[in-house]
């Protein structure tokens, strides 16, 4: 039997694929972030129909958390949540998270309460089912390019959080942030706190230092710790205590991080002046 050229490169393909995805830790980062995001994208396409059956709706987001949860299992990505008791209110609240990267997706589904949506930008929606798939389960996007529109988004969103009972879920530092701190918070999150008078609950993921790297293109499997922390009282604020209100959730945060994180305190915080 002849084997062709063809099938001669197939064979190496087949050989040498498996043989660099060991030795190199590079070519496993890309692959399994490759994967990582196909898989999101297969996944969605399952989903769509599913949702479209209730139409835009934030009951669809239940449908997203089940499909996404079983990816930890893929990646070996140990996670521990701590403070479930805290997420035991009935009323509408804001949750606001770090963002080190897009893996947050696993930390986010392993606690997402019902009816809660994501903000996010706006691109997402651009990002084939898996925008589609967000747009059915009525993740709200914004404009992170317009001020004007993106505070305006939010300010309705204040009203339908309280007319129809839907809990939001914000990553204040506006951006993935790959080097293991805390930024600065932007203030739409508690600004919307304040204007739907609901309380935030701060969540925070612990740093993925030990498996994942963005930088050094380092992606094993590891553990990370998830707390829920108690919830923050907004009655009664004012746009005028915002930035007081930013400030003390971020310092919360940031304590929480560095404990979580196996840190000392104080200096991993380049951001907090
Ligand atoms: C199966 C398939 C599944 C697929 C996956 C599903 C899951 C998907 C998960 C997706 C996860 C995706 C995750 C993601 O995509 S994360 C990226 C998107 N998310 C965010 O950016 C959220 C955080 N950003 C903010 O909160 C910003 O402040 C916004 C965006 C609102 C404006 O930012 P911008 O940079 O343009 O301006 P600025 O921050 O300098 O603010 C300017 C001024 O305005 C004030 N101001 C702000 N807000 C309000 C307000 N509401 N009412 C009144 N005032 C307000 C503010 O205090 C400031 O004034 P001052 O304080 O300086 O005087
Ligand atoms: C036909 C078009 C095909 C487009 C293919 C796009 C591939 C994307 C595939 C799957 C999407 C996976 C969903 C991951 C959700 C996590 C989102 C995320 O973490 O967004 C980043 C955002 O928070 C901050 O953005 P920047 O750090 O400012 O940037």
């Amino acid at each position: 039997m002849e084997i062709s050229v063809g099938q001669w490169i197939l064979i190496a393909v087949l050989i040498l694929v498996p043989l660099l995805y060991e030795w190199s830790a590079t070519f496993k980062y890309f692959c399994k972030m490759a994967f990582y995001n196909g898989w999101i994208l297969l996944l969605a396409v399952l989903a769509i129909p599913i949702c479209a059956v209730r139409g835009r709706n934030v009951e669809n987001m239940k449908i997203l958390r089940f499909m996404l949860l079983h990816i930890k299992y893929l990646y070996g990505i140990k996670i521990e949540v701590r403070g479930w008791e805290n997420f035991s209110l009935k009323e509408p609240y804001v949750v606001v998270s770090n963002h080190q990267s897009e893996l947050d997706l696993l930390g986010m589904m392993e606690i997402l309460p019902n009816r809660c949506v994501p903000i996010a930008k706006r691109e997402l929606m651009y990002a084939g089912t898996a925008g589609l798939a967000c747009w059915l389960a009525g993740v709200i996007f914004i404009n992170r390019k317009k001020t004007d529109d993106a505070i305006s988004v939010m300010s309705e969103a204040a009203q339908t959080m309280l007319r129809e009972d839907v809990r939001v879920w914000v990553f204040p530092e506006g951006t993935r942030n790959h080097d293991g701190s805390m930024l600065p918070f932007k203030r739409g999150a508690f600004h919307l706190a304040v204007q739907a008078q609901v309380p935030i609950i701060p969540i925070v993921m612990s740093s993925y230092k030990d498996f994942y790297n963005k930088k050094d293109r380092r992606f094993t499997t590891g553990k990370c710790t998830v707390r829920i922390l108690p919830k923050v009282d907004t009655r009664g604020l004012g746009s005028d205590e915002v930035p007081e209100l930013t400030e003390s959730v971020r310092k919360m945060m940031l304590a929480t991080f560095l404990e979580l994180s196996g840190e000392p305190s104080q200096s991993r915080d380049a951001c907090s002046q």
